[in-house]
């Protein structure tokens, strides 16, 4: 039996593949979703606040109550009434991680409300497995920037060394672009040389984010697995990483499947590049909202209340 009453859960955003490293990097950033979940004896209640709430889904089909049930599966429970109430601070389809974030915030909701049956680790790789791949649960449930790999016990996740002067700027434009469709204009097979390629700027990525150094950066951040196939999905990218380059940035990528980009830059040059991107993309008729957004190095933040002793005798 729960000793708790409600939960309040924090979960940041979150930037994936940071160019060659598709679907196993990311780096959570300081934009953040707010999940409430209150035992409730009433059926399911969803109530959605901020920007785009109408979007959201108010019945069982929610991807958070999804989360929050498949948490009571897996410790063989029958989920309790519950009502969810949502504070949207991240926009939804545009690459920041806003379904891992619903993911997360499920199912750490789900666990404690059930005094915590699962260890962090067990709740990440049920994340894991919910979203399919680990590039944006993993941050957004840790914070930082994370890398994760199979390994015989599983995944091994490991934190990656973010120089506090790479300060990372993303251009949200105001069009969605799903994670479904921006995976179906990939390729199931690559060549070797691209696989060379990969793994090579994959290495030189890592090292670059550690040391800050420059020339690793500005080569560090190509690809050829994903961005070549995604870039027609997203009009004015080329536009947006010539202003980007031309402002003083490392470099451009696609943040997630996108359509946000992301830039990396030194601090000196972060508003010649926010008013860049913003330019850019206002030229080939996109308005986009561009920020500079630090990394996050907390992930998930909760707080909770203890039932008081009437709802514990009612319950
Ligand atoms: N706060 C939320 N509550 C409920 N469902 C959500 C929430 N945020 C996202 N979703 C669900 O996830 C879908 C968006 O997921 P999708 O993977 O396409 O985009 P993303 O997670 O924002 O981007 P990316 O995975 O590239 O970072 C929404 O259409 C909605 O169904
Ligand atoms: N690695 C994923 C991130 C988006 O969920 C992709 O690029 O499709």
């Amino acid at each position: 039996m729960s000793i708790i009453s409600h939960v309040i859960v924090k979960v940041p955003a979150t930037t994936a593949n940071l160019g060659p490293g598709f679907d196993c990097i990311g780096a959570a950033l300081q934009l953040y979703n707010e999940f409430k979940f209150t035992l409730s004896d009433s059926k399911l209640c969803i109530k959605v606040h901020g920007k785009e709430a109408e979007k959201v889904q108010t019945d069982s089909s929610n991807l958070i109550y999804q989360a929050f049930v498949k948490l009571y599966e897996r410790i063989n429970k029958t989920p309790p009434g519950v009502e969810i109430e949502v504070n949207l601070g991240i926009p939804l389809a545009r690459g920041l991680g806003s379904s891992a974030t619903a993911i997360v915030g499920g199912l750490v909701g789900g666990n404690i409300l059930a005094d915590s049956p699962l260890s962090p680790e067990e709740v990440i790789k049920l994340a894991i497995e919910m979203e399919g791949h680990p590039d944006n649960v993993v941050p957004a449930f840790l914070g930082g920037c994370q890398l994760a790999a199979t390994s015989s016990r599983g995944w091994e996740i490991c934190p990656v060394h973010w120089h506090p002067e790479i300060i990372p700027v993303v251009a949200i434009p105001d069009f969605e672009l799903s994670t479904s469709q921006a995976r179906k204009v990939l390729p199931i097979e690559i060549s070797r040389d691209d696989a060379i390629f990969n793994t090579s700027h994959f290495g030189l990525l890592l090292q670059a984010l550690a040391s800050n150094q420059k020339e690793w950066l500005q080569a560090a951040l190509k690809d050829k697995l994903h961005q070549p196939y995604r870039q027609s999905l997203i009009p004015g990218y080329d536009d947006v990483e010539s202003a980007v380059i031309e402002a003083g940035a490392y470099g451009m990528v696609i943040s997630g499947a996108g359509p946000t980009l992301l830039a990396l830059t030194d601090r000196a040059h972060s508003p010649k590049v926010v008013q860049a991107m913003t330019h850019a993309w206002a030229k080939v008729g996109i308005t986009c909202t561009v920020l500079p957004l630090p990394i996050d190095i907390n992930g998930i933040s909760f707080d909770f209340s203890p039932l008081s002793p009437t709802q514990r005798q009612k319950r």
